[in-house]
């Protein structure tokens, strides 16, 4: 059983094209057709992947988004800063959306508690450079269902994304659940800071 017409994201759909370990970052541009919002990230993406919810950019007809992290210092806003405004100030990713085309430029996180303060959330696919990290597995598949994918796809789509080697997963990935689950028992103190 192959599962290849079952679309996923414009950047994986013909396979997942490997990163470059010495690329050393990109300039992202909105889709508005002038006055193009940019911004340049300085720097390699780390723990790109696919996700399913209902809260990341998805480019038009895309059932995925593509999202990875940068340091937040790496990220910064180049032209037309003034099209820019957060999606949702209340959610722990503050979203900054071009005003213009609805792309989201990048995600901030501004709340210094949270496991993943200090990275910012990019589509590196908003940039023509080569070399980006490559996304690595598929987060929140089953939130796809939030947006409208009826639940008799959801084999085809896991199946698809094992294809393509994007490991589907119901939240993130096991050392990223890992990762924000150590943050919160060393807050908690049940392991030690
Ligand atoms: N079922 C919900 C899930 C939304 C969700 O929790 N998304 C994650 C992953 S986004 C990038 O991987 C998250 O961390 N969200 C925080 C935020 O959006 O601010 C849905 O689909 O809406
Ligand atoms: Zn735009
Ligand atoms: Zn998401």
């Amino acid at each position: 059983m192959t599962y290849e017409n079952v679309k996923i994201h414009p950047q994986v759909d013909g396979g997942v094209k490997k990163g470059s370990a010495s690329f050393g970052g990109g300039t992202l541009s909105c889709n508005c057709a002038s006055d193009k919002v940019t911004v340049k990230v300085g720097a390699q993406t780390a723990h790109n992947h696919v996700c399913g919810c209902t809260k990341c950019w998805k480019p038009d007809g895309a059932v995925f988004s593509q999202v990875a992290v940068v340091g937040r210092d790496a990220i910064s806003v180049t032209a037309n800063a003034g099209k820019l405004k957060i999606v949702n100030e209340a959610a722990p990713i503050q979203r900054y959306a071009c005003t213009g085309c609805g792309t989201h430029m990048y995600g901030r996180i501004e709340n210094k508690e949270h496991p993943f303060y200090g990275l910012d959330f990019v589509h590196t696919e908003l940039s023509s450079e080569q070399g980006w990290s490559e996304p690595q597995f598929a987060a929140f598949v089953s939130s796809v269902i939030e947006s409208g994918v009826d639940p008799s796809r959801m084999e085809g789509i896991r199946g698809r994304l094992k294809e393509l080697g994007l490991e589907p997963y119901d939240a993130l990935s096991p050392p990223l659940m890992d990762a924000i689950a150590t943050h919160v028992a060393k807050k908690s103190g049940a392991l030690p800071a």
